[in-house]
């Protein structure tokens, strides 16, 4: 999960993109002030031109106890939650389509069609049809058999008592994640390779705890579930019912998973991508829920062409509130998706997801409470980490720590294309060694090394083991 990183530093490589910061301005924002709520946070982000610093001195100097406040009147803007103006409902209920019997019947899906989302609106899909047709995941109600989810839910809830939360540099601060979570994988040596060789924020993850028996048990439905729904999906969905390139044709067998516990309305995580660097391109990732029902927004990824840029061109607005009031109207340009997720629902995100997407759980105005978890609600994202994409293979930069694999997604002449990047280069504050480098695959998806590889291959194969062993 990289909801907390990148962007900032100028680089000079060929696929230097302004890439669209207010998300991460955002997330540091609600980390500070996780009582205030996001679009108060947007407004006053916007009212200090984009300035993060600026905005959390405005903050702190009108509540230093970091307590829910609110923005000077004429700054407040529709709150898309679900009891303002700014919310359109699911759309089965309403758009409908005509039969060969010529009697009107709802739209079902068997073609991704682009929603009908306007800006500063929030989409609420409750169905699967919908899911499937708007967005790029697909959802299963009632995954478990009701006691299974409810001894997994019980396991994972006395787990979280060890779960902590990330922290992360901006400038000089260390800033919390919004929510607490922890890795788990199969095997001690797994463990051992999770904290001493794979990196995320440039530093070797500290919270990792092996696969819990429920965990386990459950990998094996989730592995026979997600791998049909992208059978479909390939079917249903994709160009002449091809996978898409670069996305791999291989059996998905998930060897890790990360699990997130959110206490309470106001736990969150920002608007990211999932980190592709050991999962390679178009990545598969399922996704279950547990607990409370939280809303899961999603948004697509605006090229800068086919954003509304109607202020952008006015010579006469000053070029310090262009910037601003450009890069949240781009956030928010064609409104968001916002999924319900349900106690025992399994979100299977998509190949097409994390390239051309972004996700969140924002903070909940309210939350019904679970029968057995109160105000909790536990995830568990199932993930591939790819043999090929061991860190032992991946390119080092100069930093000397693994780089990190990104898809350029803004810019025209690049987009869709991958890359190996020092990853301190896009971590407010730091400097990094702007080491770049361009990601080749082949058509599965497999990584084509050339010389100037920066890994350290030795010729063994490192891999980590599926959860269900060898089904
Ligand atoms: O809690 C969720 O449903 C999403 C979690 C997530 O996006 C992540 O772990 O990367
Ligand atoms: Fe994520």
């Amino acid at each position: 999960m990289d909801a907390f990183v990148r962007k900032k530093p100028r680089l000079s490589h060929p696929a230097d993109e302004p890439e669209d910061s207010t998300d991460v301005k955002l997330a540091i924002l609600a980390s500070l002030f996780s009582a205030v709520k996001q679009d108060d946070l947007l407004d006053i982000l916007v009212s200090c031109n984009g300035s993060v610093e600026d905005a959390s001195s405005l903050l702190s100097s009108q509540n230093p106890a970091k307590t829910s406040i609110s923005p000077p009147a004429s700054k407040k803007r529709a709150v898309s939650g679900s009891s303002s103006l700014g919310v359109q409902t699911s759309l089965s209920s309403h758009i409908l389509t005509t039969s060969r019997d010529g009697s009107l019947v709802p739209l079902t899906a068997n073609k991704q069609r682009t929603p009908p989302t306007t800006k500063g609106k929030t989409l609420h899909l409750y169905s699967p049809e919908d899911i499937a047709a708007y967005t790029p995941c697909t959802i299963v109600h009632n995954f478990l058999p009701a006691e299974e989810a409810t001894a997994l839910l019980l396991e994972l809830l006395d787990e979280s008592e060890h779960f902590s939360r990330y922290e992360f540099q901006v400038f000089n601060r260390t800033v919390q994640s919004p929510h607490t979570a922890s890795v788990y994988v199969s095997t001690p040596e797994e463990l051992r390779q999770q904290t001493s060789e794979y990196t995320y924020g440039g530093t070797y993850r500290a919270n990792v705890r092996q696969a819990t028996p429920q965990l386990r048990l459950i990998s094996r439905t989730v592995q026979r579930t997600v791998n049909e729904e992208i059978q479909k999906r390939i079917r249903d969905v994709y160009p002449h019912g091809k996978k898409l390139k670069h996305q791999s044709p291989k059996q998905w067998r998930p060897n890790a998973a990360f699990v997130n516990c959110y206490d309470g309305p106001q736990e969150s995580v920002g608007y990211h991508s999932d980190e592709l660097t050991y999962l390679g391109p178009h990545p598969v990732i399922g996704s279950l829920s547990l607990g409370v029902e939280r809303e899961f927004r999603v948004r697509r990824i605006i090229p800068p062409e086919e954003e509304n840029t109607e202020d952008e061109g006015n010579p006469k607005s000053p070029s310090k509130d262009r910037k601003a009031s450009s890069s949240s109207t781009r956030a928010d340009a064609q409104g968001q998706i916002s999924i319900h997720l349900p106690h025992n629902s399994l979100l299977v995100m998509h190949a097409e997801m994390q390239e051309e997407w972004k996700h969140a759980i924002t903070p909940a105005q309210t939350i019904s409470p679970h029968p057995v978890s109160g105000n909790r609600r536990i995830n568990v994202t199932y993930r591939w980490y790819r043999d090929t994409f061991h860190p032992r293979y991946t390119p080092r930069c100069r930093c000397g720590v693994h780089t990190i694999l990104r898809c350029s997604q803004r810019k025209k002449e690049t987009r869709g294309q991958y890359m190996w990047m020092c990853y301190a280069s896009f971590t407010p504050g730091k400097q990094g060694c702007s080491f770049f480098q361009w990601a080749v695959f082949d058509d599965d998806g497999e990584p084509v090394w050339g010389t100037e590889r920066g890994g350290d291959s030795d010729g063994s194969v490192p891999r980590l083991d599926n959860f269900s062993g060898s089904q």
